[in-house]
């Protein structure tokens, strides 16, 4: 268990925690109180809390899903987070969920360049754009995506997500993210998860922030299974890092935001409700810095699928087949002999959401931006464009190493439906499919 000084107070918010005090490992039964004695010993609803504090159950799956799906934590408060106002419904602005058949689904093979920064006062809440997504957030299958542009602070507001977890990839600037169960800094080349209905406050150390988030509706993220790479290897659990409790004590009113059902609603509380003083389960918020991933590859020839690169999947109910893989594409050794090494032409039945962080991606010599993104629906042909084709079969197969780089994909079972947004956005390339056009025949004897 790990406790804290009561008297440790963040500048930034009145947050009373130790500033980047975590809790390592995946899918712990983690406990953890940021006032001495605040958690309940043996039992977890007392008739009488520890100073009086409200206990309250937060889960993440049915009752009675099995135990390796069994997600849910027990949160000690300074108030029940039942006391407030009606939610108001909010202007829906650019964000979407599924059924997304808001325009009909285009075979074709699409790109955006990054998205500006806003030009206006814009915090995350406001700055989320959904570009496409899949199922459908009311019966818990499915992905929304969205990109983030964000240049302020929230500041007595709050959000939370009734509608899935949210993987947050950062791509631009540190994001602060003061959620109920404590506090977790996030910064390009690191991603956060933060599950369905915990609220959480987004500040920006760094005054703007870009990125993307994937947003689950489906079974919650986790680790692959290894197979035959054995008991170690590409995401490792104890690299996953989780918040020690902290809470703010702040009587301000607090307008706290929700997303249900694809809207955005409102309600006023009187006061801060990340007041979570203790709590103990294993259904919190993590984080995981991308370079710790132990990135496994051919040391012969040819590279396997990408599969390969998965740092953690939301399987659905068909075995193999995820609702949601989420992959990097991170620095490493080609080491491949007599190998055409950049990914190859491929027609895949899953559908392919990628986003780049920084860098360059080893397929794509030109027009794949960090921040930008590319969409590869079920039966799209694709891959190296004649550029990277071009130079990889020309290549000296020398050991050599892709540095500074970090391209991520969002793979899923179900074709990733575009929104009108991102159809109708000047940031999408009219002349992607050009990529691929030029290819000399091959000659046969
Ligand atoms: O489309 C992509 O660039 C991702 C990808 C990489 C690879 O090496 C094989 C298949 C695949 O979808
Ligand atoms: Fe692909």
């Amino acid at each position: 268990m790990t406790t804290q000084s009561h008297s440790e107070v963040s500048p930034e918010s009145a947050l009373k925690t130790a500033p980047g005090a975590y809790l390592s490992g995946f899918g712990n039964e983690f406990a953890t109180e940021a006032v001495p004695g605040a958690l309940p010993q043996g039992q977890n609803s007392p008739q009488r809390t520890p100073y009086g504090l409200y206990a309250e159950q937060l889960s993440g799956s049915a009752f009675t899903a099995p135990r390796r799906e069994n997600l849910r934590s027990w949160l000690y408060r300074l108030r029940p987070s039942a006391a407030h106002s009606a939610f108001q419904p909010l202007p829906q602005g650019p964000l979407r969920s599924g059924p997304f058949d808001e325009v009909p689904v285009s075979p074709n093979r699409l790109r955006w360049d990054p998205r500006p920064a806003p030009s206006t006062p814009t915090d995350f809440v406001d700055g989320l754009v959904t570009y496409a997504g899949n199922g459908d957030a009311g019966t818990g299958a499915g992905i929304s995506i969205h990109l983030y542009g964000a240049n302020r602070s929230m500041v007595d507001r709050v959000f939370f997500d009734a509608d899935g977890e949210l993987l947050l990839v950062p791509q631009a600037g540190r994001l602060r993210l003061v959620t109920e169960l404590g506090l977790l800094e996030l910064a390009p080349g690191e991603i956060g998860v933060v599950p369905r209905g915990v609220r959480f406050r987004v500040e920006l150390p760094e005054g703007q922030a870009a990125g993307y988030v994937c947003e689950n509706h489906g079974a919650h993220f986790r680790l692959p299974d290894l197979g035959p790479i054995g008991a170690n290897g590409l995401a490792n659990p104890r690299d996953f890092l989780t918040p020690v409790a902290a809470f703010e004590d702040v009587d301000r009113p607090t307008e706290v935001v929700q997303k249900f059902q694809g809207r955005l609603w409102a309600a006023r509380y009187a006061h801060s409700p990340l007041d979570v003083v203790a709590w103990h389960g294993n259904l919190a918020p993590y984080k995981y810095e991308l370079s710790r991933f132990n990135t496994v590859n051919t040391v012969s020839f040819d590279h396997p699928d990408p599969s390969i690169f998965t740092v953690l999947t939301s399987p659905s109910e068909v075995p193999g087949t995820a609702n949601c893989d989420f992959v990097i594409f991170p620095p490493r050794w080609m080491v491949a002999e007599h190998t055409f090494r950049p990914p190859w032409f491929h027609r895949n039945v899953m559908s392919e959401f990628m986003g780049l962080v920084h860098g360059v991606y080893d397929a794509k010599a030109g027009g794949f931006a960090p921040g930008g993104a590319s969409l590869h629906n079920c039966m799209s042909g694709h891959g190296p464009d004649k550029a990277s084709y071009e130079q990889a079969v020309q290549a000296d197969l020398k050991p050599h190493k892709i540095k500074d780089t970090l391209a991520f994909m969002f793979e899923s079972r179900w074709v990733i439906r575009p929104t009108r947004l991102a159809m109708e956005s000047p940031a999408l390339q009219p002349d992607y499919d050009a990529c691929w056009s030029g290819f000399q025949k091959a000659k046969l004897p």
